[in-house]
């Protein structure tokens, strides 16, 4: 079993990889992929081969031209209680002085956790988190950088714990954070640590929307197939436009590219590219100077 949500009928396993901290299923009936930590034992924390796979996963699923959405998850419930998460952040078992540890030797500590926020980030397509349970510390943080979370109401659990054990998303777990919630409730979330249930995260305004924990997956796939109807080239210039006032220069180029590759789609700019092989001189005469 994959985890009590999934439904076996709509997803197959994407069987090129062969993770072991993962698992990567895409949609029989949609332009989906569902990517799911699969540690329930230990609240889906991630230790560097996790976020390794995390991705891997993510960066094929970006290159997947007729997938539209990238689901991401928590696994569960875990075999010793039942319980649900989505993830706990940083597996504290194996951080070492200067990072979370690979079991080889000679490895250094990695903190690229950081890495998949940018991926999903600066993906070409919305990712939808989907919480089934505990979303904590550095899971905290990669909820937030999701485009949109949708919460199991019976179990969704909302909590920063960075600051008890010395750890701080000064990027966009905390920035972004503040930008979706308000300056005040950000603070709040890291100064005093409360956990929120699913109805308060979303009163704050960093859920979506709440359903009850049986349709958590069923939902996300409905909005998966919503987002597929709509025109890809929209969608991930509106992504890009949302992004773009907080990511700076950064968030500019990205919207700059895009910009440049609608550019290149154009007759007048094939002209351009044309006279250069040509080796003449290009006539943009016919295209209008648009106002
Ligand atoms: C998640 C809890 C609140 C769940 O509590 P509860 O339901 O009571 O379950 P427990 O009995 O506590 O846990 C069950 C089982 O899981 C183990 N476990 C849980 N979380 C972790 C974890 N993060 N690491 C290792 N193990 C974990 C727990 O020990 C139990 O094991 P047993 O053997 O069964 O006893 C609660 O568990 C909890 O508070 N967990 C810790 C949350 C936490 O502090 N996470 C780390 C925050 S720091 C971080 O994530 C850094 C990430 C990062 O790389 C980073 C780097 C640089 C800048 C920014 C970041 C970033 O934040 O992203």
């Amino acid at each position: 079993m994959v985890s009590a949500l999934f439904d076996d009928d709509r997803w197959e396993a994407v069987d090129e990889f062969d993770f072991e901290d993962i698992t990567y299923h895409r949609a029989k009936q949609t332009g989906a992929v569902r990517i799911a930590f699969d540690r329930p034992a230990v609240r889906n924390a991630f230790r560097p081969p996790t976020v390794d796979e995390l991705y891997v996963a993510l960066d094929h699923a970006k290159r997947q031209t007729d997938v539209g959405c990238v689901l991401l998850t928590g696994n569960g419930p875990s075999p010793k209680d039942d319980g649900w998460a989505f993830c706990s952040g940083g597996d504290q078992t194996v951080r070492g002085p200067d990072g979370y540890q690979y079991d080889e030797e000679g490895k250094t500590g990695r903190l690229h956790i950081l890495e998949v926020q940018r991926l999903i980030r600066f993906m070409p397509k919305p990712v939808v988190c989907m919480v089934p349970g505990w979303a904590v510390g550095g899971g905290h943080s990669l909820h937030v950088v999701c485009d949109m979370t949708l919460a199991s109401e019976e179990h969704a659990k909302f909590l920063q714990t960075d600051p008890d054990v010395a750890s701080f998303d000064a990027g966009f777990g905390s920035a972004l954070l503040a930008q979706q919630i308000g300056q005040k409730k950000a603070r709040e979330v890291f100064f005093l640590g409360k956990t929120y249930d699913a109805d308060e995260a979303e009163e704050m305004g960093m859920v979506n929307e709440v359903v009850p924990h049986e349709e958590l997956e069923e939902v996300a796939l409905a909005w998966a197939e919503a987002i597929n109807t709509k025109s890809p080239t929209a969608i991930r210039m509106l992504k890009y436009a949302f992004n773009l006032a907080d990511d700076g220069m950064v968030g500019q180029q990205l919207f700059a590219g895009e910009a440049t590759r609608l550019g290149y789609m154009t007759e007048e700019a094939q002209e351009g590219r044309d006279a250069f092989v040509e080796g003449r001189e290009p006539d943009f005469s016919e295209f209008p100077w648009h106002y």
